[in-house]
């Protein structure tokens, strides 16, 4: 049984939400999903789990991108309904024939939907019993050597690729674990109805059962939508299998990138890219320096730029011409591709740029273009947006106010520097005291790298030349004992701010993991910040993520603190491969708060994101 199902705009308007349900949600997850999942652009996972005391709720969602409607299913984690996707599926069709814009009542949806779930549960029901229906899947899937994996006991575990554990469970990359067949099986169905371009040999099952389900459900579904307020006026259109190289025929979509003779597809995207910007775009991505990326992306397309241009200009004046047309993921893959590979030469995680090229497309599938306006762009202006969105900071950390609002309660700011090794942390600390000290701020340091010879004096050397106190107890000592004693003397002398210094330390150590978290949990400390290399590439991930788990793994509170900023170093040398601080941002959600871009003390910037996100999308 579900516990909710709401359907409101992506402006945050909740059009209708069912009143068979009346269970009120407990916690919040609706607002938790779309603060932590659709707005940090993770709306490309297949599900969200929310987690709170005493309510655990699983969460589906689809989006109707042309009208801008969010649909979302709440059900209790516990209960893996197979019929959810069906459903959502199903009321995102029907509502949109009832939906218009000025209209705020939707009381006539509420009997589409009581039969709509009627027939969903029917569906998923049906195909439950009907256990010939697993074998068959199984040997058809065998036989054709597919990627559709089955357990043992000759259930689909799932269609996605799939991604072997160590402990022997099979978990699908897009978030389902071991799924029951149906589930997938009714899945799969849901998709039928969404696209009628499924042919025998990628359906998962038989044909002619999923042909009888289909047109079962289409026939109910008349029956239903003649009972809402409105006709379903709009007819079914069949997707017709794309054909790339095929000239544009009729005023169809095609909107490929053009095919230079090398057949250089990233060259291609370049280009594509240019006529896009100087021709058609409505809105211009880097509208200052266009002339700059212009001169920039010729370099790429060399002595091909010719031929390409001419082609793409014909190629562009046809897709305008049809730009009316509902975008669907085969015409946004060429430029998604391009996108994540642009994305991965700027040293963004692989992962990270997967992630953000599977929710662009989620956010564009089904929308409509508008006429002379470029697939390409409009894939690239909704990442930019996606860029900006996720690394402009969600809450400000505003350290100087923070420690004023500290000094008035008689305690001193404290601010924990973590991190792997060598990657600047004690020089950044140096860099942050001086920082400190030009807004007048008093500041302690805390030498609690106690492990690594030689920390103590590299801090002691900073220390004064600043001209600061340190506190320090030399080596082998427990540094969360000797961060307490540094907070108790910083309190005493009335310093502002205690900086503490930390060895550094791999993500997998588990002792001095166990150490660190011990620190964080005995002196909660007021901003745990944790320092990244500019230079990392994938295992900017890694380091992010293990930091935090281990964090929240180890500590002895049930409301373990984990990582609330980044500093990124060396910035200077990393010419325009800026992805780590996006794929530092994405994995941990914690803002970028300054920036490390050389040895000196005034080296410390912030985050400026517009230039990143111009950087990224050069
Ligand atoms: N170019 C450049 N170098 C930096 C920057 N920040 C730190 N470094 C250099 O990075 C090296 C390591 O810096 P440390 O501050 O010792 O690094 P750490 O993380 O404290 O090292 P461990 O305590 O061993 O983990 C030093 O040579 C620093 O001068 C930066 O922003 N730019």
């Amino acid at each position: 049984m579900l516990e909710q199902l709401l359907i409101f705009t992506r402006g945050g308007l909740i059009l209708w939400t069912c009143k068979e349900l009346s269970n009120a949600l407990k916690g919040s997850p609706i607002d938790t999903l779309i603060r932590s999942c659709l707005l940090e652009e993770r709306s490309g996972l297949a599900s969200y789990d929310y987690d709170a005391p005493g309510a655990n709720y699983t969460l589906k969602w689809t989006f109707h991108n042309d009208l801008g409607l969010v649909f979302v299913a709440v059900y209790q984690k516990i209960l893996h309904l197979l019929y959810v996707d069906d459903l959502l599926s199903m009321v995102k069709r029907e509502f949109s024939v009832v939906y218009d814009p000025s209209k705020t009542d939707y009381s006539c949806f509420d009997d589409v939907y009581r039969q709509l779930r009627l027939e969903a549960e029917a569906r998923a029901e049906e195909i439950k019993k009907s256990s010939k229906l697993g074998a068959r899947i199984v040997s058809k899937k065998q036989e054709q050597g597919q990627k559709t994996k089955f357990d043992q006991g000759g259930k689909r575990i799932g269609g996605g690729n799939l991604k072997n554990d160590n402990d022997g469970d099979n978990k699908l990359e897009n978030g389902y674990v071991n799924g029951d067949s149906l589930n997938e099986d009714v899945k799969q169905r849901g998709s039928v109805n969404d696209k009628e371009n499924m042919s025998s040999n990628n359906g998962a099952f038989d044909v002619n059962k999923l042909q009888k389900l289909r047109s079962k459900g289409s026939k109910k579904n008349d029956t239903v939508v003649s009972k809402g307020s409105k006709p379903d006026t709009k007819k079914k259109v069949t997707k017709k299998n794309r054909v790339w190289d095929e000239k544009p025929q009729e005023v169809k979509l095609d909107y490929t990138d053009p095919v230079t003779e090398n057949g250089d597809e990233h060259v291609n995207y370049v280009a594509a890219a240019i006529e896009g910007e100087s021709m058609m775009d409505k809105e211009e991505v880097f509208s200052s320096d266009s002339e700059e990326e212009e001169e920039d992306d010729d370099q790429v397309v060399d002595g091909s730029k010719a031929g390409t241009k001419s082609k793409g200009w014909f190629s562009s004046m046809f897709q305008s011409i049809a730009g009316k047309a509902n975008l669907e993921r085969a015409d946004l893959e060429p430029a998604l591709k391009g996108l994540k590979d642009r994305l991965m030469t700027k040293n963004v995680a692989e992962e990270i740029a997967e992630k953000l090229c599977e929710s662009v497309a989620t956010s564009l599938e089904g929308k409509k273009l508008g006429s002379f306006t470029r697939i390409s762009s409009t894939v690239q202006a909704a990442m930019e947006d996606a860029l900006v969105r996720i690394l402009t900071p969600k809450r400000s950390i505003d350290i100087l106010r923070d420690v004023h609002a500290a000094k008035e309660q008689g305690k001193p700011y404290v601010v924990v520097f973590v991190g792997v090794n060598g990657v600047g942390k004690s020089t950044n600390l140096a860099k942050v005291a001086y920082w400190l000290l030009q807004h007048k701020v008093s500041v302690m340091m805390a030498a609690c790298d106690t492990f690594r010879s030689g920390a103590v004096e590299q801090l002691r050397t900073h220390a004064r030349r600043l001209q600061i106190p340190i506190f320090e107890k030399g080596y082998e000592k427990d540094p969360a004992i000797v961060a307490k004693e540094a907070i108790q003397e910083a309190t005493r002398n009335g310093s502002d701010v205690v900086l503490v210094d930390t060895a550094g330390r791999m993500q997998d150590n588990e002792p001095l993991m166990r150490a660190l978290s011990k620190l964080i949990y005995l002196n909660s400390p007021d901003l745990v910040l944790f320092v990244g290399e500019a230079l990392v590439g994938n295992d900017a991930v890694d380091q992010l993520s293990k930091f935090n788990q281990k964090l929240a793994d180890l500590s002895n509170s049930p409301n373990p603190r984990l990582i609330d900023g980044i500093l990124l170093t060396k910035f200077d040398t990393i010419d325009d491969k800026v992805g780590a601080a996006l794929s530092m941002v994405y994995i941990s959600g914690a803002p970028v708060m300054f920036v490390g871009c050389g040895q000196s003390y005034t080296d410390l910037k912030k985050l400026n994101v517009k230039s990143i996100v111009k950087t990224l999308l050069k």
